[in-house]
């Protein structure tokens, strides 16, 4: 087991006490009639194994993003545990990374764990080059040496499929699909265990999607890792993951094969979201 989350809860808002009780799929809400709090994430139990792929699929506001982003730490969980088995810190214990301090988070996220925004902006320094983004994750992870740095730069660049003449250009001068990219070249640089994806596609032209996540596919077996990937779009699912979970009001409503899912969807909402594509 990799990523082990349990009970993960997100409110915005001053709680009354009652939040995870008055909210969730079972109420139809995520707001607390009590006292307007958002709960974003309700009590969220979920587990990854090494060089599994899980998607998160749901309905806008459903707390897709919030997940991610509480694992990623860009945002502090309300409660709950997530612990991540770092076989890096030699006997591979679980650590639960809610609990690290912000120089162990810093770590973690430059050896551990990198994330895909859907904005590139997110993602990449604008200030600087593709090169240096991806130098800058390289230097995060413990390497110092300028040679080595460069030459990892480059072999990202080319893996990403962008000429590498063009490693010293500043992310503004590339395209979208570009930008996506570096993103995931800066990303993987750092050779992550677990690597995050928000709608990593989002917004990009169909056969620039494709191409996108035909190369995220073949990174992902080339280099093994595992992967969360939150997508509204089941074609996304369908083509990168494993297993598949369903989020409605800050809950998890169904959990399973990917395949099993899109064939025999249980869930009510589950049910509508695959007839909709049909
Ligand atoms: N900073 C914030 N302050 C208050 N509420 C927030 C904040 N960020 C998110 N929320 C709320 O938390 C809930 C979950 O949001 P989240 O962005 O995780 O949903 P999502 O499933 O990723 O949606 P989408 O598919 O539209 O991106 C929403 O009701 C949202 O309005």
């Amino acid at each position: 087991m990799l990523l082990d989350i349990q009970s993960l809860c997100k409110i915005y808002g001053p709680s009354c006490g009652q939040c995870l009780d008055l909210t969730g799929d079972d109420h139809g809400r995520s707001i607390c009639p009590r006292c307007q709090a958002v709960v974003a994430v309700n009590r969220v139990n979920l587990q990854i194994g090494e060089d599994e792929v899980l998607g998160i699929v749901g309905e806008s506001g459903s707390g897709k993003s919030t997940l991610l982003q509480l694992v990623y730490r860009d945002i502090e969980a309300t409660s709950g545990k997530v612990f991540f088995r770092d076989m890096t810190n030699g006997c591979g214990v679980p650590v639960n990374i809610l609990e690290l301090s912000l120089l162990e988070t810093t770590r973690m996220r430059s050896e551990l764990m990198s994330m895909i925004y859907q904005n590139p902006r997110l993602g990449l320094n604008f200030l600087f080059s593709a090169g240096g983004n991806i130098a800058e994750k390289i230097i995060g992870s413990g390497e110092l040496r300028y040679e080595t740095i460069r030459s990892q730069a480059l072999h990202f660049i080319d893996k990403i499929e962008l000429p590498i003449s063009r490693i010293d250009e500043y992310p503004e001068t590339f395209s979208g699909g570009q930008q996506q990219r570096i993103q995931i070249a800066k990303a993987l640089s750092s050779s992550p265990r677990l690597l995050l994806l928000d709608e990593p596609t989002t917004g990009l032209d169909v056969s620039v999607q494709a191409r996108i996540l035909d190369m995220i596919k073949k990174l992902q077996q080339e280099m093994g890792f595992s992967m969360i990937v939150v997508s509204h779009d089941l074609g996304i699912i369908r083509h990168l993951t494993d297993i598949t979970v369903v989020m409605r009001h800050g809950s998890i409503v169904e959990y399973g094969l990917t395949d099993q899912i899109l064939e025999d969807p249980q869930h009510g909402y589950t049910q509508l979201l695959v007839s909709s594509i049909l």
